[in-house]
């Protein structure tokens, strides 16, 4: 059983240092960190509903999850392909598409659930 819990730990050790890695590394990492708690800080202040936070919590791991695949293929493109070579270039803006997906699904998925609540608590102000 300590063997059993000594291995977890080390997956989650080794899972930590793949994510600060992306931090240290990626220029978007930063980004997503400020939207993602930028995001969170709003959805607390709006009060939404349990339905609206899992949509908003799955589309914030949406991104990193891109993110993280998308360093990791860069990784492997560049341990196999030190070299251009069109393959490797394909895998980069491969995996580059899919994190530029995943962030406009989650603006339009912003706009979608947070900004009608937003609007609520924001037009009272303009319509002084
Ligand atoms: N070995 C290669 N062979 C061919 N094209 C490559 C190769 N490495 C990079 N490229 C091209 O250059 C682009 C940028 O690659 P790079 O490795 O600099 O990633 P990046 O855009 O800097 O990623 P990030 O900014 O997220 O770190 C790729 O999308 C690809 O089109």
């Amino acid at each position: 059983m300590d063997e059993f819990i000594r291995l977890r730990l080390r997956a989650f050790r080794y899972a930590f240092s793949g994510w600060w890695y992306v931090i240290r590394t990626q220029r978007n990492a930063w980004i997503h960190a400020i939207v993602s708690v930028l995001t969170i800080l709003v959805c607390i202040v709006l009060r939404l509903p349990a339905r609206d936070w899992a949509v908003i919590i799955l589309t914030i791991a949406l991104v990193w999850i891109s993110e993280f695949l998308n360093t990791a293929l860069e990784a492997v493109v560049d341990l196999a392909m030190p070299i251009h070579h069109p393959l490797a270039r394909v895998g980069k803006d491969v995996g580059a598409a899919a994190v530029l997906i995943s962030a406009i699904t989650a603006v339009l998925v912003g706009i979608f659930i947070l900004g009608p609540a937003l609007w609520v608590k924001i037009a009272p102000v303009f319509m002084r």
